[in-house]
């Protein structure tokens, strides 16, 4: 079996035990079809999800609304692109000034993670910007690019992204309640969501052991809904001991995490959970994260609602935009520069 080159290999306590992947039910499954088409709440399932964020930043829902069978044909399709000629990948590759598209050299915390992708804006702006050179706050205006085959593939993508992006709606809602908030109350920082999504494809690896799909990590944004295929991999560092817990493959349902926009507007009381990709050496896997990420221009700090004598704004005032900026400089990129995370704006 050969080995990988040494871009990938982790440093050896972010590796991977390695035992065989042992299925829990820890992380818990929550059914939404109380609440998908109707006004009702459902107070179990608000407290559900509010212990669930609480523990694990972590659950996975099922009932979700999102249609099965458009999972299914995006999965098709891109399988189909990451199967491609690299030939034909190169002409959708994301760049400085393109960074939608398509990437095979994703890095995080500086080691080269076992995967290619794909990543496309939820809302796309209609008109092409004269220029795509950041503007004088580092802020770059974005634009998809697409693939021509396979032919479905943007109709496809543009529908499920749709989809989807109701679902994040609805477990806004849902974790807004869960929070002693009005439903509504976080939908405000979303009229220009700047959410995206991406395609995770992960090749059989040659050394599992020494190398990962993803690096350990948090995800920015406000949540990520994420669809993940029955080969597993995901797992979850557990608040309670630092163990590493594998995420169970459940099919068609989908993993919700709390982000770090979450963290700072909830004040700390839901966290930002670091997880990894795991790979393996004879099946390759795909995962769909949907990135729920608020206007680029949002001032993000904690909600006064949830700020009071005994429990102070753990953290300043900041420019979203500005913050992903220079998180993804700094976290993705294999730069030796100073790691922004949100704890930079801690008080
Ligand atoms: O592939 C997965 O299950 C998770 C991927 C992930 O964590 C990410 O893309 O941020
Ligand atoms: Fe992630």
């Amino acid at each position: 079996m050969g080995e990988v080159d040494s871009a990938f290999i982790q440093p050896i306590d972010h590796r991977p035990k390695l035992k065989p992947i042992e299925v829990t039910d820890e992380i818990p499954v929550l059914d939404l079809s109380s609440v998908l088409d109707s006004e009702n709440s459902d107070q179990q399932l608000i407290s559900e999800i509010g212990s669930a964020c609480q523990t694990w930043g972590f659950f996975q829902v099922i009932n979700h609304g999102v249609p099965a069978e458009l999972l299914r044909k995006v999965e098709a399709v891109a399988k189909e692109f990451f199967a491609g000629s690299f030939e034909e990948k190169k002409k959708v590759q994301r760049d400085a000034l393109y960074p939608m598209g398509y990437h095979d050299s994703e890095h995080t915390k500086n080691v080269r993670d076992w995967k290619e992708v794909f990543d496309f804006l939820a809302h796309d702006p209609t008109e092409v910007p004269a220029s795509h050179e950041p503007d004088d706050e580092g802020i770059r205006v974005l634009t998809n690019q697409w693939p021509q085959y396979p032919p479905e593939f943007r109709e496809l993508c543009e529908e499920y992204g749709r989809e989807v992006e109701k679902l994040g709606f609805k477990l806004l809602e849902l974790i807004s309640l869960s929070l002693g908030l009005p439903a509504d109350r976080l939908k405000v920082f979303f009229k220009d969501q700047t959410s995206f999504l991406r395609f995770n494809y992960y090749p059989p690896c040659p050394s599992p052991h020494l190398a990962l799909g993803v690096g350990r990590h948090k995800d920015g944004g406000a949540l990520s809904v994420l669809a993940q295929d029955d080969v597993g991999g995901l797992e979850v560092r557990r608040k309670s001991d630092g163990e590493w817990i594998p995420v169970k493959p459940i099919p068609d349902a989908y993993i919700i995490n709390i982000g770090d926009a979450v963290q700072v507007w909830s004040n700390d009381k839901y966290e930002s959970v670091e997880h990894r990709v795991v790979v393996n050496s004879t099946k390759a896997r795909l995962s769909i994260p949907f990135f729920f990420f608020p206007a680029h221009y949002t001032m993000v700090k904690p909600l006064e609602e949830l700020v009071n004598e005994q429990d102070p704004a753990k953290y300043r005032e900041f420019n979203w935009g500005k913050f992903v900026a220079n998180r993804n400089r700094s976290d993705f990129k294999k730069q030796d520069v100073e790691n922004i995370q949100i704890s930079h704006f801690r008080i």
